[in-house]
């Protein structure tokens, strides 16, 4: 099994996720609480009470993950392909697979990831909903003091399931976004480089940056529920599954609920992606 891909998605990924923390702070803080009136006046009052580090609250944990996500993302996404396709990384751009398979090795590499991914994610969406500034003298302290004092409260308080707390609206969120994500990559790819070449350092930043807005743009319906389930266990509103915390959103707060965050999504996607896809592409070239 090639490792390489494996230590490319691990590098790509920690690059790509440092750069886009702050708009992702912002976004989580839109989409499960209701006193910002947009990204503007989220990002202000962030700056005001918290300072610069407010935005890059909960980074530490996943920047550790990441290792494990974007490398299992993907692993198994390259060797699924090579599985269906009998064709290695070396040799796609002679003979590129089918929309099909990437899309099928795409889903795979999603689904699998999840798993990996749910804990993390629980602790940083947690994590970054603390709205306290940084610990004064005599201010009551935050709820959670970091990530490993997350991650134990939470197994104590709702039983180490709790840490896997919306990872089922993460499987529905990444398993058919993740195949959009990489067809929209190859596609992209593919229009603009003659056959048989590599595509070009600016080809890879847009294509990777535009299947991060088309992947999210998708993604965002589901982002939302699963960010509102995972934080349920902690403000104590029970939803019984992602369809009751979809009708009760809607009900709430109209359609326009599932919208939430998908500016400042598509705003993170680009770079991130962008800076994803080139990392990844060259390390593989220079390995290869
Ligand atoms: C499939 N979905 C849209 C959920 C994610 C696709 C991009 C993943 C990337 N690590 C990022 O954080 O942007």
């Amino acid at each position: 099994m090639p490792v390489e891909e494996f230590v490319a998605g691990w590098i790509s990924g920690a690059l790509g996720l440092v750069l886009g923390h702050p708009f992702d702070t912002v976004k989580v803080r839109l989409q499960t609480q209701t006193t910002y009136r947009g990204i503007i006046d989220c990002m202000v009052k962030t700056y005001r009470h918290e300072s610069l580090l407010g935005f890059f609250k909960g980074m530490s944990f996943p920047i550790a993950s990441i290792a494990v996500v974007n490398s299992v993302l993907f692993g198994v996404y390259s060797n699924t392909l090579l599985a269906l396709t009998a064709t290695s990384h070396q040799e796609w751009r002679a003979q590129p697979p089918s929309y099909t398979h990437v899309f099928i090795a795409g889903c795979t590499g999603g689904f699998v990831q999840v798993y990996c991914l749910a804990p993390f994610d629980l602790i940083k969406v947690r994590l970054q909903n603390q709205t306290e500034p940084r610990a004064r003298p005599g201010s009551p302290p935050p709820r959670y003091r970091g990530p490993v004092h997350c991650a134990v409260s939470i197994c104590q308080e709702e039983g180490p399931w709790g840490l896997f707390r919306g990872a089922w609206a993460l499987t529905l969120r990444d398993t058919p976004t993740m195949g959009i994500y990489f067809v929209t990559y190859e596609w992209l790819c593919r229009q603009s480089t003659p056959d048989d070449q590599n595509p070009s350092s600016a080809t890879v930043l847009a294509a990777g940056g535009f299947a991060g807005i088309v992947s999210w743009a998708v993604a965002t319906p589901l982002d939302v529920i699963k960010s509102r389930m995972q934080m349920a266990g902690l403000k104590h509103r029970v939803y019984r599954g992602v369809l009751d915390c979809m009708a009760s959103s809607v009900r709430q707060e109209g359609l326009g609920v599932f919208f939430r965050g998908l500016t400042i999504n598509s705003a993170r996607a680009f770079p991130v992606n962008a800076v994803t896809f080139l990392s990844y592409e060259y390390l593989l070239r220079w390995w290869g």
